[in-house]
């Protein structure tokens, strides 16, 4: 029994305490500062905003004074109809009569007050009615019911268009701040995308594998969305919400405590449950944002290898997939109603009906005093009605505020994800480029315990070719990705010229002097005059038709209607194999590199397109220094040095072509297995 006690007070205790800490996490989430800041960014548009809506509140709440002041002027107006009217006497007689008074009563009585009643002044008996049996503050003129308030005697069709004006301010009002607001909101969506794109180009390469690409582009593209709307709308409504409800609260309390009270003591029960089941779905919230996360994601992925799909006819089975995960974030959002919607109903149907609440609370607590009950209730409902609007208002920013607090989540990740090759110095690379040396190198992929290079020494110097080769999975690729600083070496350094290390020296002076061709040509969708001009500035026309006739592609591009204006597609879809290497080769061309990188440049043509790219590749080697990854031996004869590299255990051979194949060892043996 004493067991059971302690492990149910100690989950009990496991709750509260993850309970408070969510409450405290929300405080000091993501969401807040990012609204904070997008405030501080627009510091004058925010107080203007600010300003505008307390204006608005104030407007709202001005109308339950009006309403009150109408009120006792059109009840008072009653009195002032039946006393004016020359009928009314008779209609009393009458009436007396009716209810059993005997005419003759009636008559002497007459006789005693009829003569005096010709010397009554109406108007300051009127007067003295209203004010004994109605309202102390409502006075009459002889022709006008009017209050004095704050020195002006306003009539009931001053307060008419005192109304009118205050509805056609609240209007106005509630128009400049959202214009403003989402200024404020758009400013700052632009502000964190850029942030966003800046971030991730400047990100290491290794990010991309460690993210997934569909999320962060989620994150670019929704999440900045929703965060977005979420500044433009949270601010306001909970400025104006706030400044309604206080000032109501206020003004309520003033016209009757009791009633006040009541309605108070509902208001907070509803907003505690609000919170409460706030909290309750923040879990599944966070559950079905990742479910979309991956959704996105593995969209993304379907989309980008699309062809494997078409080429392996998995269409029904991708179809089946997404059907399966569309379901299971449909079945998570509509279990995820049952609880979010309590909070809907609550703030509708609960704080939506305060005005009802507040007559029935009225006729519990002023039964007994009518014109109190008027006047009091009348107003009342006024105050209800103007407090409950903006809580409404406020219904689907709080509905928003789970997904926007995740959604910011994500944005603030990325933006204050660790960069730890650091791009920019002020040594800019200027000479040129006559060695490259890597001291004592050991290298693991970040995240990753298996080392893939080990105390590689080896120097690269000017004007030579030098290729790499080794089986697969050796570590070819990751060498020209250290000399491009994709990643920097776990251990050692490289060294350009004997002098700078390749870390400290500014990484765009250095690529600058680098041309990279990859496996797989880069393109962009875009002009192909822009591709081949990709990367550069104010280079002439002349030169970009100069690189692509030297690239072969000229006559090929003059055959299309839009020639250098021809929009490629993605990925430059309508390419061949062989025009994209072309392209890639008239940039290299156009770039006119010192230094080449090739990762297997031609690897993925055929026979006849690659000796042809590979004389073309040749001719652009004159006179530069060349790294070349290669997989067909028979494309490096030439070069100065090959390295043969063996998978975990480094370089095993170097040497000329011809040395190598002579020599037994892995050279000879990569060369007789690839013929
Ligand atoms: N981003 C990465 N994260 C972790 N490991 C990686 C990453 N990229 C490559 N590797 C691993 O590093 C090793 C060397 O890869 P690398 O691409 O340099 O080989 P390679 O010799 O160029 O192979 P190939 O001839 O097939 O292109 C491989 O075992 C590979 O699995």
């Amino acid at each position: 029994m004493g067991n059971k006690e302690t492990v149910f007070n100690s989950s009990v205790k496991n709750k509260k305490d993850s309970f408070f800490k969510s409450i405290k996490k929300g405080l000091k989430s993501d969401l807040r500062n990012h609204l904070i800041q997008s405030l501080k960014d627009r510091w004058f548009l925010s107080t203007i905003i600010f300003l505008i809506t307390l204006a608005v509140s104030l407007l709202l709440i001005a109308n339950i004074k009006n309403i009150e002041m109408i009120t006792q002027l059109l009840v008072s107006k009653s009195v002032v109809d039946v006393v004016s009217n020359e009928d009314s006497l008779d209609k009393l007689k009458e009436l007396l009569v009716r209810n059993g008074i005997k005419q003759s009563d009636i008559d002497l009585a007459m006789s005693l007050i009829g003569d005096r009643l010709d010397d009554l002044d109406k108007d300051a008996f009127i007067q003295d009615m209203i004010k004994t049996f109605f309202y102390s503050n409502v006075n009459y003129n002889g022709k006008d019911l009017y209050i004095t308030f704050w020195s002006m005697d306003l009539t009931l069709y001053k307060l008419i268009y005192i109304m009118i004006a205050d509805i056609g301010g609240i209007l106005l009002g509630s128009y400049v701040v959202f214009v403003i607001s989402g200024w404020v909101a758009q400013a700052y969506e632009s502000k964190i995308r850029k942030q966003l794109i800046e971030k991730l180009i400047d990100q290491d390469v290794h990010y991309f594998s460690e993210n997934k690409i569909g999320e962060l582009i989620g994150t670019l593209v929704k999440d900045s969305q929703v965060l977005s709307k979420h500044v433009k709308e949270a601010p306001v409504n909970y400025c104006l919400s706030f400044v309604t409800v206080a000032i109501s609260c206020a003004m309520l309390f003033h016209i009757n405590w009791q009633l006040a009270l009541c309605i108070f003591a509902l208001l907070g029960i509803c907003v505690g449950l609000v919170l409460l089941f706030i909290l309750i779905t923040n879990q599944s919230t966070k559950n079905i944002h990742k479910l979309s996360q991956k959704l996105d994601n593995d969209l993304n992925e379907k989309v980008y290898s699309i062809r494997l799909i078409k080429s392996s006819g998995t269409f029904n089975q991708e179809k089946d997939a997404f059907n399966r995960q569309i379901y299971e974030v449909d079945k998570k959002n509509k279990a995820k109603l049952f609880l979010s919607e309590v909070s809907n109903g609550l703030i509708i149907g609960g704080i939506g009906s305060f005005a009802m609440a507040s007559i029935i609370f009225g006729l519990f607590l002023f039964y007994n005093e009518t014109q109190s009950l008027i006047s009091i209730m009348t107003a009342f409902e006024t105050g209800v009605v103007v407090m409950t609007l903006p809580i409404m208002q406020l219904r689907q920013v709080i509905a928003d505020e789970p997904a926007a607090r995740i959604s910011a989540r994500s944005v603030t990740s990325i933006l204050n994800s660790i960069i730890n090759i650091e791009k920019s110095s002020d040594l800019l690379f200027e000479e040129q480029v006559t060695s490259i040396k890597f001291n004592n190198i050991t290298f693991k992929y970040p995240g990753d315990e298996k080392i893939i290079l080990k105390d590689l020494n080896i120097k690269l110097e000017k004007n030579n070719k030098y290729a790499f080769v080794g089986p697969t999975g050796s570590g070819k690729s990751t060498i020209a990705k250290l000399i491009l600083r994709f990643y920097d070496p776990s251990t050692g350094e490289i060294v350009i010229n004997n002098n700078s290390k390749l870390n400290k020296i500014d990484l765009k002076s250095w690529l600058d002097k680098i041309g990279y061709v990859d496996q797989e040509p880069q393109i962009l969708s875009g002009t192909i005059y822009d591709n081949i001009a990709y990367g550069l500035q104010d280079v002439s026309e002349e030169k970009v038709i100069d690189a692509a006739k030297k690239a072969k592609l000229h006559n090929l591009i003059m055959t299309w209607p839009d020639g250098y204006k021809t929009v490629l597609y993605e990925r430059g879809a309508q390419l061949s194999g062989g025009q994209k290497q072309r392209l890639v080769i008239a940039r290299l061309i156009l770039k006119d590199p010192e230094i080449l990188i090739l990762d297997e440049a031609t690897s993925a043509l055929d026979n006849l397109v690659e000796a042809e790219i590979q004389a073309e590749l040749e001719k652009l080697m004159v006179g530069r220094t060349t790294i070349s990854i290669a997989h067909r031996l028979s494309t490096i004869r030439t070069f100065d040095k090959i390295f043969v590299i063996e998978p975990g255990v480094g370089i095993v051979q170097e040497g000329k072509f011809d040395e190598l194949i002579k020599a037994e060892g892995l050279f000879k043996k990569l060369y007789e297995t690839s013929n």
